[in-house]
Protein backbone atom coordinates (compact mmCIF):
# COMPACT_ATOMS: atom_id res chain seq x y z
CA UNK A 1 0.00 0.00 0.00
CA UNK A 2 1.45 3.84 -0.72
CA UNK A 3 0.73 6.66 1.64
CA UNK A 4 -1.34 9.57 0.02
CA UNK A 5 -1.22 12.98 2.11
CA UNK A 6 -3.08 15.64 3.14
CA UNK A 7 -1.15 19.17 2.85
CA UNK A 8 -0.34 19.71 6.29
CA UNK A 9 0.56 15.76 6.30
CA UNK A 10 3.60 16.72 3.44
CA UNK A 11 4.80 19.69 5.43
CA UNK A 12 5.28 17.67 8.93
CA UNK A 13 6.90 15.46 6.39
CA UNK A 14 9.04 17.89 5.40
CA UNK A 15 9.73 19.11 8.64
CA UNK A 16 10.39 15.47 9.76
CA UNK A 17 13.06 14.87 6.83
CA UNK A 18 14.86 18.08 7.47
CA UNK A 19 15.31 16.88 11.42
CA UNK A 20 16.68 14.22 10.08
CA UNK A 21 19.12 16.27 8.00
CA UNK A 22 18.16 17.40 4.52
CA UNK A 23 17.20 20.72 4.02
CA UNK A 24 14.48 22.15 2.13
CA UNK A 25 16.63 23.51 -0.23
CA UNK A 26 18.09 19.78 -0.68
CA UNK A 27 14.62 18.57 -1.19
CA UNK A 28 14.10 21.32 -3.99
CA UNK A 29 17.03 20.09 -5.85
CA UNK A 30 15.70 16.07 -5.70
CA UNK A 31 12.21 17.84 -6.96
CA UNK A 32 13.78 18.84 -9.63
CA UNK A 33 16.18 15.89 -10.90
CA UNK A 34 12.82 13.67 -10.58
CA UNK A 35 10.75 16.34 -12.50
CA UNK A 36 13.49 16.68 -15.43
CA UNK A 37 14.08 12.67 -15.32
CA UNK A 38 10.47 12.15 -16.12
CA UNK A 39 10.65 15.13 -18.53
CA UNK A 40 13.65 13.36 -20.05
CA UNK A 41 11.23 9.72 -21.08
CA UNK A 42 9.81 11.66 -23.96
CA UNK A 43 13.03 12.92 -25.80
CA UNK A 44 12.01 16.61 -26.16
CA UNK A 45 14.18 18.56 -27.93
CA UNK A 46 12.09 21.94 -26.77
CA UNK A 47 10.39 22.49 -23.65
CA UNK A 48 8.61 25.61 -21.97
CA UNK A 49 8.73 25.66 -18.60
CA UNK A 50 6.12 27.63 -16.96
CA UNK A 51 6.65 28.88 -13.45
CA UNK A 52 5.26 30.64 -10.53
CA UNK A 53 6.24 32.81 -7.68
CA UNK A 54 6.67 30.46 -5.34
CA UNK A 55 8.78 26.50 -4.43
CA UNK A 56 6.70 24.60 -7.14
CA UNK A 57 8.03 26.85 -9.54
CA UNK A 58 11.46 26.74 -7.53
CA UNK A 59 11.39 22.62 -8.71
CA UNK A 60 10.69 24.04 -12.41
CA UNK A 61 13.24 26.80 -12.45
CA UNK A 62 15.69 23.51 -10.98
CA UNK A 63 14.43 21.18 -14.13
CA UNK A 64 14.98 24.27 -16.41
CA UNK A 65 18.80 23.89 -15.25
CA UNK A 66 19.00 20.25 -15.68
CA UNK A 67 17.07 19.88 -19.25
CA UNK A 68 19.91 22.42 -20.51
CA UNK A 69 22.66 21.00 -19.50
CA UNK A 70 21.46 17.96 -21.35
CA UNK A 71 20.92 20.17 -24.74
CA UNK A 72 17.20 20.38 -24.10
CA UNK A 73 16.11 24.17 -25.61
CA UNK A 74 14.77 25.30 -22.64
CA UNK A 75 12.14 28.22 -22.39
CA UNK A 76 10.99 29.31 -18.68
CA UNK A 77 8.37 31.89 -18.56
CA UNK A 78 7.43 33.80 -15.72
CA UNK A 79 5.45 36.25 -14.79
CA UNK A 80 8.54 38.06 -13.09
CA UNK A 81 12.08 38.41 -13.07
CA UNK A 82 13.82 35.90 -10.83
CA UNK A 83 14.97 38.56 -9.10
CA UNK A 84 11.50 39.27 -8.19
CA UNK A 85 10.05 36.14 -7.02
CA UNK A 86 9.00 35.81 -3.98
CA UNK A 87 9.57 32.41 -1.80
CA UNK A 88 13.15 32.72 -1.08
CA UNK A 89 14.53 29.34 -2.09
CA UNK A 90 12.84 29.51 -5.56
CA UNK A 91 14.50 32.66 -5.92
CA UNK A 92 17.74 31.22 -5.20
CA UNK A 93 17.42 28.68 -7.96
CA UNK A 94 16.24 31.06 -10.05
CA UNK A 95 18.98 33.41 -10.10
CA UNK A 96 21.04 30.58 -10.78
CA UNK A 97 19.28 29.31 -13.21
CA UNK A 98 19.24 32.63 -15.20
CA UNK A 99 23.10 32.51 -15.53
CA UNK A 100 22.90 29.41 -17.41
CA UNK A 101 21.78 28.59 -21.01
CA UNK A 102 18.15 28.34 -21.08
CA UNK A 103 15.66 31.32 -22.73
CA UNK A 104 14.19 33.32 -20.03
CA UNK A 105 10.68 34.93 -21.08
CA UNK A 106 8.85 37.09 -18.75
CA UNK A 107 5.19 38.03 -18.72
CA UNK A 108 4.24 37.15 -22.15
CA UNK A 109 1.40 38.03 -23.95
CA UNK A 110 -1.44 35.68 -24.84
CA UNK A 111 0.14 35.41 -28.39
CA UNK A 112 3.70 34.93 -27.42
CA UNK A 113 2.85 32.30 -24.91
CA UNK A 114 0.68 30.21 -27.60
CA UNK A 115 3.72 30.72 -30.09
CA UNK A 116 6.26 29.27 -27.48
CA UNK A 117 3.63 26.43 -26.75
CA UNK A 118 2.50 25.74 -30.29
CA UNK A 119 6.85 24.99 -31.27
CA UNK A 120 7.33 23.02 -27.60
CA UNK A 121 7.27 19.21 -27.26
CA UNK A 122 6.76 19.32 -23.50
CA UNK A 123 4.97 21.74 -21.35
CA UNK A 124 6.08 21.42 -17.43
CA UNK A 125 3.82 23.21 -15.56
CA UNK A 126 5.53 24.65 -12.44
CA UNK A 127 3.24 27.32 -12.18
CA UNK A 128 1.13 26.34 -8.79
CA UNK A 129 1.51 23.35 -5.62
CA UNK A 130 0.43 22.85 -2.38
CA UNK A 131 0.35 27.09 -1.56
CA UNK A 132 -2.51 27.18 -4.29
CA UNK A 133 -5.36 28.98 -2.51
CA UNK A 134 -8.56 31.23 -3.20
CA UNK A 135 -9.26 32.63 -6.80
CA UNK A 136 -6.53 32.11 -9.54
CA UNK A 137 -5.25 35.87 -10.41
CA UNK A 138 -3.62 36.85 -13.48
CA UNK A 139 -1.33 36.45 -15.44
CA UNK A 140 -1.89 32.47 -14.30
CA UNK A 141 -5.70 32.43 -14.99
CA UNK A 142 -4.41 33.56 -18.64
CA UNK A 143 -2.06 31.09 -19.26
CA UNK A 144 -3.91 28.26 -17.84
CA UNK A 145 -7.15 28.54 -20.57
CA UNK A 146 -4.08 29.13 -23.40
CA UNK A 147 -2.30 26.17 -22.13
CA UNK A 148 -5.41 23.88 -22.18
CA UNK A 149 -6.90 25.07 -25.76
CA UNK A 150 -3.39 24.17 -27.37
CA UNK A 151 -3.61 20.86 -25.96
CA UNK A 152 0.24 19.89 -25.66
CA UNK A 153 2.04 17.06 -23.65
CA UNK A 154 1.83 18.48 -20.12
CA UNK A 155 3.84 17.50 -17.30
CA UNK A 156 2.72 18.83 -13.99
CA UNK A 157 4.87 19.43 -10.88
CA UNK A 158 3.59 18.27 -7.59
CA UNK A 159 -0.25 19.14 -8.46
CA UNK A 160 -2.00 20.73 -11.56
CA UNK A 161 -2.18 24.30 -11.49
CA UNK A 162 -5.34 25.44 -9.92
CA UNK A 163 -6.18 22.08 -8.23
CA UNK A 164 -6.84 22.10 -4.41
CA UNK A 165 -4.08 20.10 -3.47
CA UNK A 166 -6.49 18.92 -0.52
CA UNK A 167 -10.03 18.67 -1.72
CA UNK A 168 -9.12 18.16 -5.42
CA UNK A 169 -11.53 20.98 -6.33
CA UNK A 170 -11.17 23.01 -9.30
CA UNK A 171 -12.93 26.29 -8.75
CA UNK A 172 -11.92 28.12 -12.21
CA UNK A 173 -9.75 26.54 -14.46
CA UNK A 174 -6.91 24.24 -14.25
CA UNK A 175 -3.89 22.74 -16.33
CA UNK A 176 -4.90 19.61 -17.71
CA UNK A 177 -2.08 17.67 -17.06
CA UNK A 178 -0.94 14.20 -19.46
CA UNK A 179 1.45 13.45 -16.38
CA UNK A 180 1.70 14.36 -12.80
CA UNK A 181 4.73 14.31 -11.09
CA UNK A 182 4.32 14.49 -7.67
CA UNK A 183 6.81 14.34 -4.77
CA UNK A 184 7.22 12.81 -1.88
CA UNK A 185 3.61 11.16 -2.02
CA UNK A 186 0.37 11.69 -3.73
CA UNK A 187 -1.76 14.62 -2.42
CA UNK A 188 -5.53 13.71 -1.69
CA UNK A 189 -6.56 16.07 -3.94
CA UNK A 190 -5.16 14.09 -6.97
CA UNK A 191 -7.65 11.68 -6.13
CA UNK A 192 -10.86 13.40 -5.30
CA UNK A 193 -13.61 14.93 -6.93
CA UNK A 194 -12.08 16.84 -10.29
CA UNK A 195 -8.39 15.78 -9.47
CA UNK A 196 -8.65 12.37 -11.23
CA UNK A 197 -9.79 14.46 -14.51
CA UNK A 198 -7.25 16.89 -14.20
CA UNK A 199 -4.13 14.91 -13.11
CA UNK A 200 -3.26 12.49 -15.81
CA UNK A 201 -1.26 9.65 -14.92
CA UNK A 202 0.43 9.98 -11.05
CA UNK A 203 4.28 9.41 -10.97
CA UNK A 204 5.83 9.97 -7.48
CA UNK A 205 9.23 11.21 -6.80
CA UNK A 206 10.66 10.16 -3.20
CA UNK A 207 12.97 12.68 -3.50
CA UNK A 208 14.75 11.13 -0.05
CA UNK A 209 16.63 8.02 0.13
CA UNK A 210 14.99 7.29 3.52
CA UNK A 211 11.88 7.88 3.17
CA UNK A 212 10.23 4.46 4.17
CA UNK A 213 12.18 5.14 7.70
CA UNK A 214 10.23 8.14 8.29
CA UNK A 215 6.96 8.17 6.58
CA UNK A 216 5.27 6.42 9.23
CA UNK A 217 6.47 9.54 11.17
CA UNK A 218 3.58 11.49 10.14
CA UNK A 219 -0.05 10.04 10.28
CA UNK A 220 -1.29 8.95 6.55
CA UNK A 221 -4.54 10.73 5.14
CA UNK A 222 -4.90 7.34 3.35
CA UNK A 223 -3.40 4.53 1.45
CA UNK A 224 -3.61 3.36 -2.07
CA UNK A 225 -4.50 -0.30 -2.57
CA UNK A 226 -2.95 -1.77 -5.63
CA UNK A 227 -3.56 -4.94 -6.79
CA UNK A 228 -1.00 -6.49 -5.78
CA UNK A 229 -1.82 -5.97 -2.06
CA UNK A 230 -5.04 -8.23 -2.54
CA UNK A 231 -3.16 -11.20 -3.67
CA UNK A 232 -4.64 -13.09 -0.95
CA UNK A 233 -8.20 -13.18 -1.87
CA UNK A 234 -7.45 -14.47 -5.71
CA UNK A 235 -7.09 -17.98 -4.06
CA UNK A 236 -9.09 -20.85 -6.14
CA UNK A 237 -12.10 -22.86 -4.51
CA UNK A 238 -11.21 -25.85 -2.18
CA UNK A 239 -12.61 -29.00 -3.34
CA UNK A 240 -13.41 -29.80 0.13
CA UNK A 241 -16.31 -27.12 0.27
CA UNK A 242 -20.34 -27.35 0.50
CA UNK A 243 -22.87 -24.28 -0.64
CA UNK A 244 -23.44 -23.73 3.17
CA UNK A 245 -19.21 -23.96 3.82
CA UNK A 246 -18.46 -21.42 1.13
CA UNK A 247 -20.55 -18.92 2.81
CA UNK A 248 -24.13 -18.13 2.79
CA UNK A 249 -26.00 -14.29 2.27
CA UNK A 250 -29.19 -13.26 3.29
CA UNK A 251 -30.43 -10.17 1.13
CA UNK A 252 -32.51 -8.13 3.19
CA UNK A 253 -34.05 -5.62 0.62
CA UNK A 254 -36.68 -4.77 -1.85
CA UNK A 255 -40.53 -3.43 -1.80
CA UNK A 256 -43.17 -3.24 -4.31
CA UNK A 257 -41.51 -0.15 -5.54
CA UNK A 258 -38.06 -1.60 -5.73
CA UNK A 259 -37.82 -5.35 -6.23
CA UNK A 260 -35.09 -4.66 -8.71
CA UNK A 261 -32.72 -3.75 -6.06
CA UNK A 262 -32.95 -6.68 -4.18
CA UNK A 263 -32.58 -9.10 -7.16
CA UNK A 264 -29.56 -7.23 -8.00
CA UNK A 265 -27.73 -7.07 -4.40
CA UNK A 266 -28.56 -11.17 -3.98
CA UNK A 267 -27.53 -12.29 -7.50
CA UNK A 268 -24.06 -9.89 -7.22
CA UNK A 269 -23.73 -11.73 -3.89
CA UNK A 270 -23.99 -14.96 -5.38
CA UNK A 271 -21.45 -13.91 -8.24
CA UNK A 272 -19.10 -12.64 -5.85
CA UNK A 273 -18.77 -16.61 -4.36
CA UNK A 274 -20.98 -16.88 -2.14
CA UNK A 275 -22.50 -20.68 -2.00
CA UNK A 276 -25.75 -19.86 -0.66
CA UNK A 277 -27.93 -16.41 -1.29
CA UNK A 278 -31.26 -15.86 0.14
CA UNK A 279 -33.60 -12.55 -0.32
CA UNK A 280 -35.84 -11.64 2.66
CA UNK A 281 -38.36 -9.14 1.25
CA UNK A 282 -41.79 -8.01 1.88
CA UNK A 283 -44.30 -10.68 0.59
CA UNK A 284 -45.52 -7.61 -1.72
CA UNK A 285 -42.22 -8.13 -4.26
CA UNK A 286 -41.42 -11.74 -3.48
CA UNK A 287 -43.15 -13.40 -6.11
CA UNK A 288 -41.38 -11.06 -8.78
CA UNK A 289 -38.04 -11.97 -6.69
CA UNK A 290 -38.55 -15.72 -7.21
CA UNK A 291 -39.31 -15.72 -10.70
CA UNK A 292 -36.53 -13.68 -11.76
CA UNK A 293 -33.89 -15.22 -9.68
CA UNK A 294 -34.66 -19.24 -10.08
CA UNK A 295 -31.53 -20.17 -7.95
CA UNK A 296 -32.69 -18.01 -5.06
CA UNK A 297 -34.74 -18.86 -1.97
CA UNK A 298 -37.14 -16.15 -1.18
CA UNK A 299 -38.56 -15.75 2.36
CA UNK A 300 -41.62 -13.89 2.63
CA UNK A 301 -41.82 -11.00 5.42
CA UNK A 302 -45.08 -9.11 6.16
CA UNK A 303 -45.84 -6.12 4.02
CA UNK A 304 -47.04 -3.02 5.60
CA UNK A 305 -49.85 -1.42 2.86
CA UNK A 306 -47.15 0.40 0.66
CA UNK A 307 -45.36 -3.13 -0.13
CA UNK A 308 -42.42 -2.49 2.23
CA UNK A 309 -41.73 -3.97 5.23
CA UNK A 310 -44.85 -4.23 7.84
CA UNK A 311 -44.83 -3.67 11.43
CA UNK A 312 -44.69 -7.69 12.20
CA UNK A 313 -41.30 -7.52 9.90
CA UNK A 314 -38.24 -7.33 12.32
CA UNK A 315 -39.42 -10.63 14.34
CA UNK A 316 -39.47 -12.64 10.80
CA UNK A 317 -36.20 -11.04 9.62
CA UNK A 318 -33.77 -11.65 12.70
CA UNK A 319 -35.33 -15.23 13.10
CA UNK A 320 -34.39 -15.81 9.27
CA UNK A 321 -31.14 -14.11 9.52
CA UNK A 322 -30.06 -16.34 12.30
CA UNK A 323 -28.42 -18.69 10.44
CA UNK A 324 -26.23 -16.53 7.54
CA UNK A 325 -22.82 -16.05 7.20
CA UNK A 326 -23.42 -12.48 6.29
CA UNK A 327 -26.51 -10.31 6.24
CA UNK A 328 -26.85 -7.70 3.61
CA UNK A 329 -30.31 -4.88 4.57
CA UNK A 330 -31.05 -2.01 2.75
CA UNK A 331 -31.12 -1.91 -1.15
CA UNK A 332 -34.46 -0.55 -2.00
CA UNK A 333 -36.35 -1.21 1.42
CA UNK A 334 -37.66 2.55 1.51
CA UNK A 335 -37.67 4.27 5.05
CA UNK A 336 -40.98 3.09 6.17
CA UNK A 337 -41.41 2.82 10.20
CA UNK A 338 -40.95 -1.38 9.72
CA UNK A 339 -37.78 -0.99 7.55
CA UNK A 340 -36.53 1.13 10.94
CA UNK A 341 -37.26 -1.23 12.96
CA UNK A 342 -35.71 -4.55 10.42
CA UNK A 343 -32.79 -2.35 10.98
CA UNK A 344 -32.46 -1.86 14.55
CA UNK A 345 -33.33 -5.70 14.99
CA UNK A 346 -30.54 -6.88 12.82
CA UNK A 347 -27.77 -4.01 14.58
CA UNK A 348 -28.52 -6.02 17.75
CA UNK A 349 -27.92 -9.55 16.55
CA UNK A 350 -24.23 -10.93 15.87
CA UNK A 351 -24.23 -11.47 12.17
CA UNK A 352 -21.85 -9.85 10.63
CA UNK A 353 -23.84 -7.36 8.65
CA UNK A 354 -23.49 -4.95 5.85
CA UNK A 355 -25.93 -1.95 5.51
CA UNK A 356 -26.52 -0.26 2.09
CA UNK A 357 -28.88 2.90 0.78
CA UNK A 358 -32.42 3.14 2.62
CA UNK A 359 -30.91 1.19 5.71
CA UNK A 360 -28.46 3.88 5.89
CA UNK A 361 -31.05 6.54 5.93
CA UNK A 362 -33.25 4.58 8.32
CA UNK A 363 -30.15 4.57 10.71
CA UNK A 364 -30.08 8.44 9.92
CA UNK A 365 -33.79 8.82 10.96
CA UNK A 366 -32.81 7.49 14.68
CA UNK A 367 -31.02 9.90 16.20
CA UNK A 368 -31.09 13.96 15.65
CA UNK A 369 -27.67 15.72 14.94
CA UNK A 370 -25.82 12.41 13.72
CA UNK A 371 -25.61 8.99 14.92
CA UNK A 372 -21.97 9.61 15.74
CA UNK A 373 -23.80 11.41 18.90
CA UNK A 374 -25.71 7.93 19.85
CA UNK A 375 -22.95 5.44 18.89
CA UNK A 376 -24.36 2.62 21.17
CA UNK A 377 -27.05 2.25 18.34
CA UNK A 378 -24.42 1.15 16.12
CA UNK A 379 -21.82 -0.21 18.41
CA UNK A 380 -21.85 -4.07 18.43
CA UNK A 381 -18.85 -6.85 18.48
CA UNK A 382 -19.84 -8.16 14.83
CA UNK A 383 -18.37 -7.12 11.80
CA UNK A 384 -20.49 -3.72 11.09
CA UNK A 385 -19.82 -2.29 7.43
CA UNK A 386 -21.98 1.00 6.08
CA UNK A 387 -21.69 1.59 2.50
CA UNK A 388 -23.05 5.14 1.94
CA UNK A 389 -22.67 7.74 -0.39
CA UNK A 390 -21.74 10.83 -0.31
CA UNK A 391 -25.43 11.72 0.57
CA UNK A 392 -26.31 9.17 2.91
CA UNK A 393 -22.94 9.52 4.57
CA UNK A 394 -24.29 13.20 5.03
CA UNK A 395 -27.41 12.28 6.59
CA UNK A 396 -25.72 9.57 8.99
CA UNK A 397 -23.92 12.90 10.87
CA UNK A 398 -26.46 15.00 11.18
CA UNK A 399 -26.62 16.55 7.54
CA UNK A 400 -23.05 18.22 7.66
CA UNK A 401 -21.62 18.66 3.72
CA UNK A 402 -20.25 15.94 2.48
CA UNK A 403 -18.50 16.77 -1.25
CA UNK A 404 -15.06 15.35 -1.91
CA UNK A 405 -12.82 12.73 -0.63
CA UNK A 406 -11.57 14.86 2.00
CA UNK A 407 -15.11 15.22 3.58
CA UNK A 408 -16.26 12.02 3.50
CA UNK A 409 -13.18 10.29 5.11
CA UNK A 410 -13.74 13.18 7.77
CA UNK A 411 -17.73 12.32 8.22
CA UNK A 412 -16.54 8.24 8.01
CA UNK A 413 -13.85 8.63 10.85
CA UNK A 414 -16.23 10.53 12.96
CA UNK A 415 -18.61 7.63 13.20
CA UNK A 416 -15.65 5.30 13.56
CA UNK A 417 -14.15 6.74 16.12
CA UNK A 418 -17.83 7.27 17.99
CA UNK A 419 -17.84 3.42 17.78
CA UNK A 420 -14.69 3.05 18.72
CA UNK A 421 -14.43 -1.03 17.32
CA UNK A 422 -12.28 -2.51 14.82
CA UNK A 423 -14.58 -4.27 13.11
CA UNK A 424 -16.61 -1.58 11.82
CA UNK A 425 -16.01 -0.33 8.30
CA UNK A 426 -17.45 2.58 6.39
CA UNK A 427 -17.16 1.99 2.30
CA UNK A 428 -17.93 5.88 1.65
CA UNK A 429 -18.69 5.54 -2.38
CA UNK A 430 -17.91 8.19 -4.74
CA UNK A 431 -16.09 8.90 -7.86
CA UNK A 432 -12.80 7.83 -5.76
CA UNK A 433 -13.99 5.44 -3.03
CA UNK A 434 -12.58 5.48 0.53
CA UNK A 435 -12.56 2.23 2.92
CA UNK A 436 -12.35 3.95 6.23
CA UNK A 437 -11.45 1.74 9.53
CA UNK A 438 -10.62 3.25 12.92
CA UNK A 439 -6.88 2.42 12.34
CA UNK A 440 -6.74 3.73 8.34
CA UNK A 441 -8.43 4.77 4.97
CA UNK A 442 -7.52 2.96 1.87
CA UNK A 443 -8.09 3.93 -1.42
CA UNK A 444 -9.06 1.19 -3.71
CA UNK A 445 -8.81 1.50 -7.88
CA UNK A 446 -11.66 3.72 -8.64
CA UNK A 447 -13.68 2.65 -11.41
CA UNK A 448 -14.85 4.39 -14.98
CA UNK A 449 -17.78 7.06 -14.71
CA UNK A 450 -19.61 4.48 -16.39
CA UNK A 451 -20.35 3.15 -12.99
CA UNK A 452 -22.18 6.20 -11.79
CA UNK A 453 -25.75 4.49 -12.78
CA UNK A 454 -28.58 3.45 -10.92
CA UNK A 455 -28.67 0.35 -9.36
CA UNK A 456 -24.41 0.22 -9.30
CA UNK A 457 -24.45 0.15 -5.34
CA UNK A 458 -26.55 -2.22 -4.75
CA UNK A 459 -24.23 -4.44 -7.26
CA UNK A 460 -21.35 -3.11 -5.11
CA UNK A 461 -23.65 -3.82 -1.75
CA UNK A 462 -23.85 -7.58 -2.94
CA UNK A 463 -20.19 -7.65 -4.04
CA UNK A 464 -19.43 -7.24 -0.72
CA UNK A 465 -21.64 -9.37 1.25
CA UNK A 466 -20.47 -12.16 -0.74
CA UNK A 467 -17.29 -11.13 -0.46
CA UNK A 468 -17.94 -11.30 3.74
CA UNK A 469 -19.58 -14.72 3.78
CA UNK A 470 -17.02 -16.52 2.06
CA UNK A 471 -14.07 -14.80 4.75
CA UNK A 472 -14.85 -17.61 7.86
CA UNK A 473 -11.03 -17.54 9.14
CA UNK A 474 -10.61 -14.62 7.88
CA UNK A 475 -8.16 -12.51 10.58
CA UNK A 476 -8.68 -9.33 8.93
CA UNK A 477 -8.25 -6.50 8.22
CA UNK A 478 -11.92 -5.49 6.95
CA UNK A 479 -11.00 -2.21 5.54
CA UNK A 480 -8.63 -4.72 3.22
CA UNK A 481 -11.34 -7.08 2.19
CA UNK A 482 -13.96 -4.07 1.63
CA UNK A 483 -11.29 -2.95 -0.90
CA UNK A 484 -10.84 -6.24 -2.65
CA UNK A 485 -14.73 -5.97 -3.70
CA UNK A 486 -14.91 -2.50 -3.98
CA UNK A 487 -11.75 -3.15 -6.81
CA UNK A 488 -13.95 -6.04 -8.49
CA UNK A 489 -16.76 -3.71 -8.50
CA UNK A 490 -14.51 -0.83 -10.47
CA UNK A 491 -12.98 -3.64 -12.65
CA UNK A 492 -16.79 -4.98 -13.75
CA UNK A 493 -17.02 -1.16 -14.92
CA UNK A 494 -14.19 -1.53 -17.09
CA UNK A 495 -14.96 -4.57 -18.67
CA UNK A 496 -18.53 -3.01 -19.07
CA UNK A 497 -17.77 -0.34 -20.41
CA UNK A 498 -15.71 -1.84 -23.00
CA UNK A 499 -18.02 -4.75 -23.63
CA UNK A 500 -21.02 -1.84 -24.18
CA UNK A 501 -19.73 0.80 -24.62
CA UNK A 502 -18.67 4.20 -21.65
CA UNK A 503 -22.38 5.51 -21.64
CA UNK A 504 -24.56 2.64 -22.40
CA UNK A 505 -23.97 0.63 -18.93
CA UNK A 506 -26.78 -0.12 -16.90
CA UNK A 507 -26.14 -1.72 -13.25
CA UNK A 508 -27.54 -5.76 -14.54
CA UNK A 509 -24.38 -5.52 -17.15
CA UNK A 510 -22.07 -5.57 -14.27
CA UNK A 511 -23.19 -8.12 -12.66
CA UNK A 512 -22.59 -11.01 -14.87
CA UNK A 513 -19.21 -9.41 -15.45
CA UNK A 514 -17.93 -10.05 -11.68
CA UNK A 515 -15.94 -13.31 -12.45
CA UNK A 516 -14.41 -11.42 -15.24
CA UNK A 517 -13.73 -8.59 -12.88
CA UNK A 518 -11.98 -10.75 -10.54
CA UNK A 519 -9.93 -12.52 -13.07
CA UNK A 520 -9.08 -8.86 -14.78
CA UNK A 521 -8.03 -8.22 -11.17
CA UNK A 522 -5.68 -11.10 -9.93
CA UNK A 523 -4.35 -10.58 -13.27
CA UNK A 524 -3.42 -6.96 -12.31
CA UNK A 525 -2.60 -8.15 -9.21
CA UNK A 526 0.26 -10.83 -10.49
CA UNK A 527 0.81 -8.61 -13.56
CA UNK A 528 2.48 -5.80 -10.28
CA UNK A 529 3.96 -8.90 -8.15
CA UNK A 530 6.07 -9.38 -12.02
CA UNK A 531 4.65 -12.84 -12.34
CA UNK A 532 2.99 -12.05 -15.74
CA UNK A 533 4.82 -10.50 -18.99
CA UNK A 534 3.15 -7.72 -20.42
CA UNK A 535 0.84 -9.82 -22.76
CA UNK A 536 -0.54 -11.73 -19.26
CA UNK A 537 1.05 -15.11 -20.52
CA UNK A 538 2.68 -16.74 -17.28
CA UNK A 539 6.53 -16.29 -17.27
CA UNK A 540 8.37 -19.08 -17.79
CA UNK A 541 10.70 -19.25 -14.99
N1 LIG B 1 6.40 18.55 -0.54
C1 LIG B 1 7.71 18.59 -0.64
O1 LIG B 1 8.41 17.93 0.05
C2 LIG B 1 8.37 19.49 -1.53
C3 LIG B 1 7.66 20.52 -2.12
N2 LIG B 1 8.21 21.29 -3.02
C4 LIG B 1 7.39 22.16 -3.85
O2 LIG B 1 6.89 23.24 -3.14
C5 LIG B 1 5.53 23.46 -3.49
C6 LIG B 1 4.85 24.28 -2.48
O3 LIG B 1 5.47 25.53 -2.53
P1 LIG B 1 4.84 26.84 -1.88
O4 LIG B 1 4.40 26.51 -0.51
O5 LIG B 1 5.82 27.90 -2.04
O6 LIG B 1 3.53 27.09 -2.74
P2 LIG B 1 3.28 27.21 -4.32
O7 LIG B 1 2.38 26.06 -4.67
O8 LIG B 1 4.48 27.37 -5.10
O9 LIG B 1 2.35 28.49 -4.41
C7 LIG B 1 2.63 29.64 -3.67
C8 LIG B 1 2.72 30.84 -4.57
O10 LIG B 1 1.58 30.90 -5.41
C9 LIG B 1 0.86 32.10 -5.14
N3 LIG B 1 -0.56 31.85 -5.21
C10 LIG B 1 -1.31 31.17 -4.32
N4 LIG B 1 -2.58 31.13 -4.72
C11 LIG B 1 -2.64 31.81 -5.87
C12 LIG B 1 -3.70 32.14 -6.76
N5 LIG B 1 -4.94 31.76 -6.49
N6 LIG B 1 -3.41 32.84 -7.86
C13 LIG B 1 -2.17 33.24 -8.12
N7 LIG B 1 -1.12 32.97 -7.30
C14 LIG B 1 -1.36 32.27 -6.20
C15 LIG B 1 1.28 32.52 -3.77
O11 LIG B 1 1.11 33.89 -3.65
P3 LIG B 1 0.45 34.50 -2.29
O12 LIG B 1 -0.95 34.00 -2.23
O13 LIG B 1 1.26 34.01 -1.19
O14 LIG B 1 0.50 35.96 -2.53
C16 LIG B 1 2.73 32.10 -3.76
O15 LIG B 1 3.53 33.04 -4.42
C17 LIG B 1 5.02 22.07 -3.67
O16 LIG B 1 3.83 22.00 -4.39
C18 LIG B 1 6.19 21.41 -4.39
O17 LIG B 1 6.10 21.62 -5.78
C19 LIG B 1 9.61 21.02 -3.41
O18 LIG B 1 10.24 22.18 -3.80
C20 LIG B 1 10.41 20.40 -2.33
C21 LIG B 1 9.81 19.24 -1.79
N1 LIG C 1 -17.85 9.15 -11.49
C1 LIG C 1 -17.66 7.94 -10.98
N2 LIG C 1 -16.53 7.25 -11.26
C2 LIG C 1 -16.35 6.01 -10.76
N3 LIG C 1 -17.24 5.37 -9.94
C3 LIG C 1 -18.36 6.00 -9.62
C4 LIG C 1 -18.63 7.32 -10.11
N4 LIG C 1 -19.82 7.71 -9.60
C5 LIG C 1 -20.29 6.68 -8.84
N5 LIG C 1 -19.41 5.66 -8.85
C6 LIG C 1 -19.55 4.38 -8.13
O1 LIG C 1 -20.84 3.83 -8.46
C7 LIG C 1 -21.50 3.33 -7.29
C8 LIG C 1 -22.78 4.13 -7.10
O2 LIG C 1 -23.39 3.75 -5.91
P1 LIG C 1 -24.74 4.42 -5.40
O3 LIG C 1 -24.65 5.89 -5.48
O4 LIG C 1 -25.08 3.80 -4.10
O5 LIG C 1 -25.77 3.93 -6.52
P2 LIG C 1 -27.23 3.33 -6.38
O6 LIG C 1 -27.80 3.85 -5.10
O7 LIG C 1 -27.98 3.83 -7.56
O8 LIG C 1 -27.08 1.85 -6.39
C9 LIG C 1 -20.50 3.48 -6.16
O9 LIG C 1 -19.77 2.29 -6.02
C10 LIG C 1 -19.58 4.61 -6.62
O10 LIG C 1 -18.28 4.51 -6.07
K1 LIG D 1 1.93 22.61 -10.68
Amino acid sequence: MRPVLSCDEVRRLEDVIEKEGTSKAELMEFAGEFVASEALKGNPSRVVILVGFGNNGGDGWVAADILAQKDVHVDVVSPVEPDEISAPLARHVARRTAGRDVNIVVGPSKDELGELIGEADLVIDAILGTGFHGELRPPFSIWIPVVNELEPTVLSVDVPSGLDAQTGVVEHDCIRATRTATMLAPKLGLYSADGPEYAGEIVCGRLYDQLDEVIDDVEHEAEIVDSADLIDFFEPLPMNINKYSRGSVLVVAGSATYPGAAMMAAKAAARAGAGYVAVACPSACANLVRMALPSVPVIDIPSDSRGAFGAAARKAVCKAAEKFSCVLCGPGITTAAGCIDVVSGLLKMDVPLVLDADALNCLAKYSIGGIDKTPELYRRDAPLILTPHHKELSRLIGDDPVADLGTAIEASRRLLWAAGSEDMIVVAKGPSTAVAGVEKVLLPMAGPASLATAGSGDVLAGIIAGSVAQAHNYAGPWELLCAYAVTVHSFTGFAAASRFGEKSVIATDLIDLIGDAMELAAESALHDLGVLDEGSQVEEA
